[in-house]
């Protein structure tokens, strides 16, 4: 650097006011060489100068000089520049530290080099500088160091030059024509900065060492970043490498930029910073879901999870970071820490794409009701339903071409009727159990000769668990044998009472074959439906329910919908399930096109995608894409609810579940040998009811435990309870499968005591009975002495030597005993598998017949 800017003795001495000569001399005892007063001079050989000339600016006593500083400006300003004249512009330094590598140190950097304004070159040309001469220094022949402190040359002050940038500027000290050169230092244009000179200086004791140089950044706007320039361009190679490494100032290089600000002034914007944020998480407002993850509610609330974990605490909520709390909690917490909240409504895409919202009553129209047929078997129901058809079908529809799409609407006196074509309370059942509840009327079909028979009284208590009203046809009226008194006196054992007893079941008399009575029971109908002011809005997409499905080899897949709200045209798109597709055609039960279905019609239509399910409900929307996204939502929540097992009401969980708010209805479907105990258990049951669970009996009936109880329990989500019957194998399986919770018991009070301490969760079973096999016993041998011996085939399972065992006679048990002995042949066996005869003999139990299942199990211990 300093080989490329030339700074010669005349002019240092011109700077100086000193002749070259002087300059000369000064270097002469450090560098002696032959010099003249146009010699340039080295880095070093100018830091002599500067120190010797600073040095003999040196004040004599701090005392004086410290006295001269508290006095006003103003009074010392003539003083102090006419006692500074003679002097040496140099600050009063009595650093006699000359060496060379003075420069080095950083505090050599601010030692006052720079007689800028005296040299002719420098000065005139530079923009006016913070340190400008005053007019009154001016006058002096140089201007007063630093302007701002009259009092003269204080201790640490450098730049007493005239034309040095001035200290409170934190300017480098700088050599006339380097900055500019080098282009380190923004001289010109660079406002005055008046602050700092003004500031009242407060006398400053500084201990200064001897032979040290510092830089007073006692000020906080010195901007020392600008020193790291300066050290390498003035520190020479040599020094740079001496010591523990360059110790440059950029390590306080995070201080403000020079009087930018002062270090209180930072203090007190921190404070209002933290002042700011403060007020703007006191006004924090946040969304909270239903339920929240602690961890999120904490990172919504800008709080730490330990902050939150420790106020849920102190608000008896024991939960880590990890568990999810409600939003009633979640809102408490909010609460505490003064942050305020609203619930988060999230819109899902059904909720967007489906309007489910209800009709206002000016938009409902009557609609026609919607019928099924159910009863016993061979009762006549399918020949009643053809007999209606029939009747006003193929005789009032001129050209009409009956379709069977699975329902047909049927027109009386004016009005339309639609039964649905499958009769039989299975396939209303697993409608239901689909969430479908599509009938407003069920007509009970009774055969006048056979009366109430086990599958009337199912269907009895299917169509009472569904909540639809019940009309009695009593077919076969024809036959001589026919005794509707009995079948009314039946009716009312099931809780079912005739209108002509006084009751509000309406009984009509029919003959399917005869096609009698069928007028009037088409009346009775209407009446009821009259009853049930049945209502829709036409005027709307239209919604319903999925009644049929299959896949037509030259149509695709087709689908026999039955509105129930709202009108279905043609072209609409449609989701059903997890189907979507577009009406491509609509035809009617009588097989004509149609393009709008209004509610309670039932239409065969074309153009979806794939085949739904019967009992899947549909929706007319507007937004294909949408529809197409929920249905692959849709399947993926099928597919994750197939993973978790169905959630299902048991006794083991039953406490739980009331807990949760899940069961608000107990119910229980009763199965016994004799229908005096399922009276009896109906109604000891019922009275287990309390303020949070209400127990009902949906069905009780005489007989095993059979696929039909299993429909219904999953549909009315029930547990079964059998007394001294027993599903068969066929039958457990399934409801193992459906998660169908199946109690047998032998003793009625055994039941009321179980059911009791599940509902007040103290169930706490230790063993559970295992069945491990069944056999069938083929023959029987009266051994002497002995008693009872068995000839058995074991059809499922195996037979254990150990096992206990019970005899089931038509699934009713009649002994529960233990095995007395187990042989292969003539050989005493420990197990018979599957496939395998063997004889049995029983502990105490003799009465062993032909046709009889001996079931073996074990009583396990269980763990929940
Ligand atoms: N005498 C007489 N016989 C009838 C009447 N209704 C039906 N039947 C007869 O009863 C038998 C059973 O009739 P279905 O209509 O098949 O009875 P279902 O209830 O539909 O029977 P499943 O479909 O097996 O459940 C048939 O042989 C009919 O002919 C009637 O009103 N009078």
């Amino acid at each position: 650097m300093s080989n490329i800017i030339k700074y010669r003795v005349h002019e240092v001495g011109k700077d100086f006011e000193r002749t070259s000569k002087e300059i000369i001399e000064t270097i002469a005892p450090y560098y002696p060489g032959n010099k003249n007063h146009m010699t340039s001079l080295e880095d070093a050989e100018l830091d002599i100068v500067f120190e010797k000339f600073t040095q003999d600016n040196a004040v004599e006593s701090f005392e004086k000089y410290f006295a001269d500083t508290e006095k006003p400006p103003e009074e010392k300003k003539p003083a102090p520049a006419a006692q500074a004249a003679p002097q040496a512009p140099a600050a009063a330094q009595p650093q006699t530290q000359a060496a060379p590598q003075a420069p080095a140190s950083p505090q050599a950097q601010a030692v006052p080099q720079a007689p800028a304004a005296p040299r002719p070159q420098a000065g005139p040309q530079r923009p006016p500088m913070q340190g400008a001469p005053r007019p009154a220094q001016q006058g002096q022949g140089r201007p007063m160091q630093q302007g701002q402190r009259p009092g003269g040359p204080r201790p640490g002050q450098q730049g007493q030059r005239p034309g040095q940038p001035m200290q409170g500027q934190n300017r480098p000290p700088m050599r006339p024509g380097q900055a500019p050169a080098q282009g380190q230092r923004p001289m010109g244009g660079q406002p005055p900065r008046p602050a700092q000179p003004q500031r009242p200086q407060q006398p400053r004791v500084q201990t200064r060492r001897e032979g040290s140089q510092i830089v007073d950044t006692r000020g906080s706007n010195v901007d020392l970043s600008r020193y790291d320039e300066r050290i390498d361009a003035l520190v020479p190679d040599r020094v740079k490498n001496v010591g523990p490494g360059k110790q440059k100032f950029k390590k306080n290089n995070n201080r403000r930029p020079a009087g930018v600000r002062p270090k209180v002034e930072t203090e007190a914007e921190k404070l209002k910073r933290l002042e700011l944020e403060k007020a703007r998480k006191a006004t924090l407002k946040i969304t909270i879901p239903d339920e929240i993850v602690v961890s999120e509610l904490a990172t919504r609330l800008k709080k730490t999870n330990a902050d939150v974990v420790k106020k849920l605490m102190l608000l008896g909520v024991m939960a880590n970071a990890n568990q999810v709390v409600d939003f009633d909690t979640a809102a408490l917490v909010c609460e505490e820490f003064k942050v305020k909240y609203e619930r988060e409504i999230v819109v899902t895409i059904e909720e967007r794409l489906i309007d489910d919202s209800d009709d206002a009553d000016e938009n409902l129209e009557p609609r026609s009701p919607v019928v099924v047929v159910m009863g016993h078997v061979d009762h006549g129901k399918t020949s009643l339903l053809d007999a209606i058809r029939d009747a006003h079908v193929t005789a009032t529809e001129a050209g009409g071409i009956t379709q069977h799409i699975g329902a047909y609407k049927v027109n009386k006196n004016g009005r339309d009727i639609t039964f649905l074509d499958t009769p039989g309370h299975a396939a209303f059942t697993a409608m239901r159990a689909r969430g479908a509840n599509i009938t407003d009327i069920a007509i009970l079909v009774v055969a006048a000769d056979d009366g109430i028979m086990p599958q009337t009284v199912e269907a009895i208590n299917h169509a009472k668990a569904a909540g639809v009203s019940i009309i009695v046809a009593i077919n076969k009226m024809d036959k001589p044998e026919a005794n509707p008194e009995r079948v009314k006196q039946a009716l009312t054992e099931h809780g079912l009472v005739p209108e002509e007893w006084g009751g509000d079941v309406i009984c009509v008399p029919v003959s399917a074959l005869k096609h009698e009575g069928i007028e009037e029971l088409l009346e009775m109908v209407l009446l009821t439906a009259d009853m049930l002011d049945l209502k829709a809005n036409p005027n709307r997409a239209a919604k319903g329910t999925v009644v049929e499905a299959k896949l037509d080899k030259g149509r695709g897949p087709v689908a026999t919908l039955l509105v129930q709200n709202g009108t279905l045209h043609a072209g609409d798109v449609i989701i059903a399930g997890t189907v979507v597709g577009r009406v491509r055609a609509m035809t009617d039960d009588k097989g004509r096109k149609i393009t709008d279905a209004p509610p309670s019609t039932p239409v065969e239509i074309i153009g979806l995608s794939d085949v739904p399910a019967a009992g899947d409900i549909f929706h007319a929307v507007a937004d294909e894409k949408m529809a197409r996204e929920l249905a692959e939502q849709r399947r993926q929540e099928e597919k994750e609810k197939q993973f978790k097992s169905t959630q299902k009401v048991s006794l083991d969980d039953l406490f739980s579940q009331i807990q949760q708010g899940e069961i608000k209805d107990l119910n229980i479907i009763v199965k016994a040998d004799v229908q005096g105990s399922v009276e009896a258990v109906k109604t000891s049951l019922e009275r287990l009811s309390n303020d949070e669970v209400r127990v009902r009996v949906i069905h009780g009936g005489v007989g095993a435990i059979t696929d039909s109880d299993l429909m219904l329990a999953n549909a009315s989500n029930a547990i079964i309870v059998g007394f001294n019957v027993r599903p068969d194998a066929q039958t457990r399986e399934n409801a193992h499968a459906q998660n169908v919770d199946i109690r047998t018991y032998r003793v009625i009070y055994e039941c009321i005591e179980e059911i009791e301490t599940a509902m007040k969760g103290m169930l706490a079973p230790k063993y559970r009975e295992n069945v491990l096999g069944h056999a069938e016993v083929r023959q029987t041998f009266k051994v002497s002495g002995i008693g009872t011996i068995a000839g058995c085939y074991v059809t499922d399972g195996k037979i254990v030597r150990n096992a206990k065992v019970r005899v089931l006679r038509d699934s009713v048990v009649i002994a529960e005993t233990e095995l007395d002995s187990l042989k292969r042949f003539k050989d005493d066996a420990k197990e018979v598998a599957q496939g395998y005869e063997c004889g049995m003999g029983l502990v105490r139990y003799n009465d062993i017949k032909e046709g009889d299942v001996i079931e073996a199990y074990v009583m396990e211990e269980y763990r929940e």
